[in-house]
């Protein structure tokens, strides 16, 4: 299905996120949207998903005009989005969730339950997926959860696929597999807008990208092109896009010290007899999602109680036991994956939660204080935003600005989960920057990532989580991207 965005506008407010756009989606190609953070390419995404209300401009499938700001429509006029976080049911099974998908009655018995089966399976075989039908979808992987929700709408019909950032959080295999099933797709005539800030994945997939910068469209190209072209063409300039190794920073001193830890949760269990990292030092956590790492994580921030004779000592404060505020008195504080509803209040404001952060006042809040904070914040921390606007208002890359600009100045232990999952080149950079700065003050990072990349450049040391357990810490430098992805795969005892 040929696709035309004309000339679409959409403001929230003062931001003009979308400015008389245009851009084509021919049929049978696969085009990447790239842009910056805050660059307008989500809002472009839910403007043809109908899941946003455009203000000027229209969308033309085959050359029909498609009405806007109505996904149900959008959908049975055959555009439809793969997203971030799959909309799925946890309690069904994968066939009913298959099924639950479909118009018609949601009965699923007799025929019509030979029917959805008949056709998940056809489905099921010409993408080469392997999910089970009768697993619960609660119990499926990241991967898994993708390719049902994309079995969901290839059985709706669906000639426009949106992807938002399919391949974070997925493995490789999956990773593969989405690639081979939308190549496919495009071999049959579908057009797939692909929004990423990975570029291997846009070099590897594209037939042709589309750049947009503070809601603009600034560039087109058609594909082969240099990964250094793209970024330029994204940011105006290539070298800032190249990650710094961090100077090694590491002190003798230990931060924290986990011993004789026992943790669980659901099914997953983790035993850490000896974990430590140093002022300084960067620890990266490597592993498949639900492999462990969010549980050391949470357990040294406190959040997740230890059991038995476990010991946990943060500079001088031995804290197993204690309550969480005597982590953040200790200096301890944990950055959670999910930004926009673990790390901060979708309807409080910047100032809001710079006032929050503050000390207690009384009854009363400091309104001119907080305010100078707030602009602070903004400008110390770029943050595309103002004081007063919301943080679920602010785009991906701006709400872990806004998570870093809200950390204490003094930390002896910083605990993050996927620092830059989401983030352009210059945004992770950027953030590295900051934290290794910190580094440089004494404080121990210990961070967990999907990404390699990220893991291998900024890690002093790392430790590969499988099935709840743990590698023996291997030095960075000593690891290459193949036995980090082996160790990743299962075998742990590559460590050795
Ligand atoms: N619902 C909303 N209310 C207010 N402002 C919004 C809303 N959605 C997006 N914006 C603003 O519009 C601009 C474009 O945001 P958008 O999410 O489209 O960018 P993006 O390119 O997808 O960013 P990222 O790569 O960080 O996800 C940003 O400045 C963002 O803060």
């Amino acid at each position: 299905m040929r696709v035309e965005l004309r000339q679409i506008s959409k403001s929230f407010g003062a931001v003009r996120a979308n400015d008389d756009v245009s851009l084509t989606l021919q049929a049978g190609s696969i085009h990447g949207l790239l842009g910056e953070n805050g660059a307008g390419k989500s809002t472009l995404a839910g403007i043809l998903s109908g899941l946003v209300r455009r203000d000027a401009g229209a969308v033309l499938l085959d050359g029909k005009p498609m009405e806007g700001g109505d996904p149900a429509r959008a959908l049975a006029a055959g555009v439809g989005m793969l997203h971030q976080e799959p909309h799925d049911f946890p309690e069904l099974t994968v066939l009913e969730s298959f099924a639950a998908a479909r118009p018609g009655p949601f009965w699923f018995l007799g025929k019509r339950r030979r029917e959805v089966r008949d056709r998940f399976f056809e489905l099921r075989q010409r993408f080469g997926f392997t999910i089970h039908p009768e697993e619960r979808v609660g119990r499926l992987s990241m991967g898994e959860r993708q390719q049902l929700e994309l079995l969901g709408l290839l059985s709706l019909g669906v000639r426009t696929l949106i992807l938002d950032e399919p391949t974070t959080g997925i493995s490789d295999e999956q990773r593969d597999a989405l690639f081979g099933a939308l190549k496919q797709l495009a071999k049959d005539g579908c057009s797939i807008l692909l929004v990423s800030h990975k570029l291997p994945d846009v070099l590897a997939l594209c037939d042709r990208v589309s750049i947009l910068r503070q809601g603009k469209l600034v560039g087109e190209a058609e594909l082969p092109i240099t990964a250094d072209r793209l970024v330029e063409m994204m940011f105006g300039s290539s070298a800032a896009a190249r990650p710094e190794k961090p100077a090694g920073v590491a002190r003798e001193k230990v931060a924290v010290r986990l011993e004789r830890a026992l943790v669980a949760r659901g099914r997953l269990q983790l035993a850490m007899n000896d974990f430590t990292a140093h002022e300084g030092e960067i620890v990266g956590l490597a592993g498949l999602e639900g492999s462990g790492q969010a549980l050391l994580l949470q357990l040294c921030a406190g959040l997740l109680p230890v059991k038995g004779d476990a010991r946990l000592v943060v500079g001088d404060a031995s804290l197993a036991g204690l309550p969480y505020r005597d982590f953040l008195r200790a200096g301890v504080s944990y950055v959670p994956a999910d930004r926009a509803r673990e790390g901060l209040i979708g309807g409080f404001t910047i100032e809001e939660h710079v006032a929050l952060r503050a000390p207690a006042q009384g009854l009363f809040l400091r309104a001119k204080e907080t305010l100078e904070a707030a602009e602070r914040a903004i400008e110390t921390f770029r943050i595309r935003g103002r004081p007063g606007t919301r943080a679920e208002q602010l785009s991906g890359g701006n709400q872990q600005r806004t998570q870093l600009a809200l950390l204490p100045a003094q930390l002896k232990l910083l605990l993050m989960e996927h620092p830059t999952r989401g983030l352009d080149i210059e945004s992770t950079q950027w953030v590295w920057q900051q934290l290794i700065a910190r580094c440089k003050t004494g404080t121990a990072i210990v961070f967990a990532s999907s990404d390699l990349d990220e893991l291998l450049t900024y890690s002093d040391r790392v430790i590969v989580f499988s099935g709840g357990h743990a590698s023996r810490p291997v030095r960075a430098a000593e690891l290459s991207m193949d036995r980090l992805g082996r160790m990743i795969g299962g075998h742990l005892e590559e460590a050795s």
